[in-house]
Order: structure tokens, then C-alpha cells, then sequence
């Protein structure tokens, strides 16, 4: 696993390499049961969010309570009437923002049908908004998703379902890169997996540093882009240079 922090580095060409330090989190990790909820579904119901048995919602209750408690800590008042409604959207924005936390995006990647193309499959350029765990602030940018296809292939379509659903959980973007890839792997057994991520993390912008416009590369290699010297430069040049 390579991962690269570099500003504007994709725009060079390339990433730096670097050790894996811990395991990315994989479908068990979004297990549903390690997420206790205690909101009823006609409550999301009238929250208006899409709460089913088999994805249960987040707790919008103790949300609402300590975005209030947040509210009166800043020295606002939160029963001013601009007020009022915020603790119950910002618990419907969470609901949506956290909503990878209790979804398995791997089950994109059940459905492969035989293929004999066995060249580089590349989705480019795919947008997503994930959240920044350390700050609870938005990461937006692009993730580039290629596979080298051992006999079968998925769903172009799939490949960005997967980055979507796994942007959708608190994470730093490392871990975002390599959950990708690792999900891509060991669902479609392929030859080899590229994820690379570019984003710009609304904390190094809006606040603390304050550097608006540096952004992130990082970028997970699997199978024979990363073993394999020209198979990875290959799969890096269509990424980086389309
Ligand atoms: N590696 C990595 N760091 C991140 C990511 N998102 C945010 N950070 C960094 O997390 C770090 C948290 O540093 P702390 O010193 O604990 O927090 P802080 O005082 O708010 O730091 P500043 O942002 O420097 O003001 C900051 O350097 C952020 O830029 C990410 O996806 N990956
Ligand atoms: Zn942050």
C-alpha cells in the first residue's frame, strides 16, 4: 500500500511510497450491530430520512441534544426562533453524512459477470464528500478507481457506488483509499487494484492554517500495480494523465 501527502502531487505524476500502518476497515467494520441505535423508524420517517429494517438510523435524539448543548457551550441561545430547528437538522445532516457507518459497500461488488477483456478497467474523476474524523469538517474531491480484471468484471457504475457509500463515514482520507482498495480486491479477485484520491480538507482550509486550495493525494496499490514496476506506471499514467 502506497500512500502519498503531497500538494498537487497528481498533477507531477506522482506519489510517493510508504508502509501500510493499519488495517483499513472492511465490510466487518460496518457491521450494524456495532452501531447501537435507539431512534425508532417513524421518527426518521418523520425526520424524512430513508430509515429501513436493514439500515437502521442514528440516534437523532441524542444528536438533537448535543447540538443544543453546543448551541448554549458557544454562548448562543438555542431557543432563539433561528435556532429552533437547528439541533433537528444538523441530526438529519449526520444521519446523511455518517450513513456509511451502517451500509456494507462491498455488496456493490457481488454481482461480476465473465468478461475476456483483460486490460485496465478505469473510473476516473469520481466525486465524493467524506468527513474528516479528527475535526467533523468536510474532505471533498475526486477518487480514481482502476482494476485489472481476473476473468470477470463489475459494474462501471459499482466501482462509484462504492467510493460513495464508503465517503459517507467519519475517516481520514488514508484509511478512505485503502478501504476502497481492499474491498475491490477481495471482491472481484482481480489481478491488481489502483485507488487514487485527490481532496481538499476544509479543515486545512477554513480554519487552523488556513491554506485554501492545497490538496491531498493518497493512493492505495494492490496485486501487480504493486509489484509489478510497469504495470504500475502504466495504471498511474492513465490515472494522472487520463
Ligand atoms: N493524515 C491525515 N491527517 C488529517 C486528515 N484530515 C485532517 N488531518 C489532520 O489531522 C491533524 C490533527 O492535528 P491536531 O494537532 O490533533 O489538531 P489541531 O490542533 O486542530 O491541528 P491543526 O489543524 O494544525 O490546527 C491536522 O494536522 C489535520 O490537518 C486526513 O485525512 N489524513
Ligand atoms: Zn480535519
Amino acid at each position: 500500500m502506497s500512500v502519498a501527502l503531497e500538494i498537487g502531487a497528481i498533477k507531477n505524476g506522482h506519489t510517493a511510497a510508504g508502509n501500510r500502518h493499519d488495517k483499513p476497515a472492511g465490510p466487518a467494520d460496518l457491521d450494524a450491530s456495532k452501531h447501537p441505535t435507539s431512534v425508532s423508524n417513524e421518527l426518521s420517517a418523520a425526520e424524512g430520512l430513508s430509515a429501513s429494517e436493514d439500515k437502521p438510523p442514528v440516534d437523532l435524539e441524542a444528536i438533537k441534544g448535543a447540538v443544543r448543548a453546543i448551541l448554549q457551550a458557544v454562548g448562543e441561545d438555542p431557543d432563539r426562533e433561528g435556532l429552533l430547528e437547528t439541533p433537528r437538522r444538523v441530526a438529519k445532516m449526520y444521519a446523511e453524512m455518517f450513513e456509511g457507518l451502517t451500509l456494507d459497500p462491498g455488496r456493490h461488488l457481488d454481482v461480476t459477470f465473465p468478461e475476456s477483456y483483460d486490460e485496465i478497467v478505469l473510473v476516473r474523476d469520481i466525486r465524493f464528500t467524506s468527513m474528516c474524523e479528527h475535526h467533523l469538517l468536510p474532505f471533498s474531491g475526486v477518487a480514481h478507481v482502476a482494476y485489472l480484471p481476473n476473468g470477470r468484471v463489475t459494474g462501471l457504475s459499482k466501482l462509484a457506488r462504492v467510493v460513495e457509500e464508503v465517503s459517507r463515514r467519519p475517516q481520514v482520507q488514508e484509511r478512505m483509499t485503502q478501504t476502497i482498495a481492499d474491498l475491490i480486491e477481495s471482491k472481484l479477485n482481480s489481478k491488481g487494484v489502483a485507488v487514487v484520491v485527490q481532496a481538499e480538507h476544509s479543515c486545512m482550509s477554513i480554519r487552523g492554517i488556513k491554506k485554501h486550495g492545497a490538496s491531498t493525494v493518497t493512493s492505495a496499490l494492490r496485486g501487480v500495480f504493486k509489484t509489478n514496476q510497469a504495470s504500475r506506471a502504466e495504471v498511474m499514467t492513465l490515472i494522472t494523465k487520463g
